[in-house]
């Protein structure tokens, strides 16, 4: 697999690989027999395979290369490059045709697939959050953290450049309307950063759109902060726009930022008063822990569940919070 230490910003100028070996096309022909409903995240995500979406390309004009996600079918997308960005999270980056865009709306994520290989086996399905712009046409990158007893990481981590990947979408999580909140309050831990990525470059790309962001961005320690180049980059870019706030609950003796895990005097500190009300909106996205402090757990991939922890006491309404 080829690895490299370069931030998102280098990689998008980077060619690809041009050495791809051969797809070896893993277990593809299970695929289309997989009918049933997985375990996903913790969530149920349905995975039934059916016909082939028209909306794709019934949306797009001759001239147009059709968007390469198709929203009810698992297709295979070859990987083209893999770059670490810290000590176990990299980023998998998927050929597109030349001139084709993913066909992401912001936010939403995609599922992927391992299919059935032998009988007895499972179907393993997992839901990922690109961090491509919309109009990114070519590839598409999955920012990807790797768990040591992970189904899924591991089979992407395993990946070679040339393999493929069965990957389903997009599932749309929220429709972000430009100007919709005065301001955005975001909560992020670890790869809880992906979500977050999509409504900040929506955001920033468009000069229409006056909202202010402000992100609470927790990892473990300076190395495991993912993006840092490129959060700061966009930031030093529209500095009326994003305004990023590290925490890291293992920092270095160095460390300005905040630290210890995301806690009441932060967000009062740093995100939208509850008392905006209608004006601002709360994004949270992170590990189970994290959600539970924060914001209280989501009840399923559609259903965001009562608002419950630090967000509750501070004041914040539920339909001003987001769970990712
Ligand atoms: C909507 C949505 C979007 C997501 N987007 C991304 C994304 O962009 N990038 C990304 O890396 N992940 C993302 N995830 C998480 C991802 O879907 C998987 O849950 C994750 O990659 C682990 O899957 P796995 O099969 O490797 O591990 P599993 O086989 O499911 O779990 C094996 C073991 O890994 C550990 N583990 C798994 N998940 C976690 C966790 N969250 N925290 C702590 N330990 C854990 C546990 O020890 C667990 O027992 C997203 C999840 C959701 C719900």
């Amino acid at each position: 697999m080829l690895r490299a230490t370069l931030n998102i910003n280098n990689i998008s100028k980077r060619l690809y690989s041009a050495s791809a070996p051969a797809s070896k096309g893993k277990g593809l022909a299970f695929a289309a027999a997989v009918t049933a409903g997985v375990l996903a995240g913790g969530y149920l995500y349905s995975n039934r395979s059916s016909k082939k979406s028209e909306t794709a390309s019934s949306n797009t004009s001759k001239n147009q290369v059709a968007p390469a996600l198709n929203p009810s079918e698992f297709i295979p997308f070859k990987l083209s490059e893999v770059v670490s960005v810290s000590p176990n999270t990299s980023i998998f980056r998927f050929k597109l045709e030349e001139g084709q865009t993913a066909g992401l709306s912001v936010a939403s994520c995609l599922l992927t697939m391992i299919p059935v290989q032998k009988e007895g086996d499972k179907v393993v399905v997992r839901p990922y959050t690109p961090i491509t712009h919309e109009s990114t046409t070519g590839y598409m990158d999955l920012l990807i953290k790797s768990y040591p007893a992970g189904l899924m990481s591991n089979h992407i981590f395993n990946l070679s450049v040339g393999d493929e990947l069965l990957i389903k979408g997009p599932i749309t999580k929220l429709n972000y309307e430009p100007n919709m909140r005065k301001e955005i309050g975001m909560i992020a831990g670890g790869t809880g950063i992906t979500p977050m990525l999509q409504v900040i470059n929506k955001i920033t790309e468009n000069s229409d759109d006056h909202t202010k962001v402000n992100l609470l961005f927790a990892n473990n320690a300076e190395e495991d902060i993912l993006l840092k180049d490129h959060l700061d980059s966009i930031e030093k870019k529209y500095p009326g726009k994003l305004k990023v706030h590290y925490v890291l609950s293992k920092p270095s003796q160095g460390w300005t930022g905040e630290t210890g895990f995301v806690n009441a005097d932060m967000i009062k500190k740093y995100l939208p008063s509850s008392s905006l009300g209608e004006d601002a909106m709360v994004f949270v996205c992170g590990p189970p822990g994290m959600m539970n402090a924060m914001s209280g757990p989501k009840n399923g991939p559609i259903d965001q569940g009562e608002l419950s922890g630090i967000l509750k006491e501070l004041g914040y309404a539920k339909e001003n919070v987001f769970k990712f």
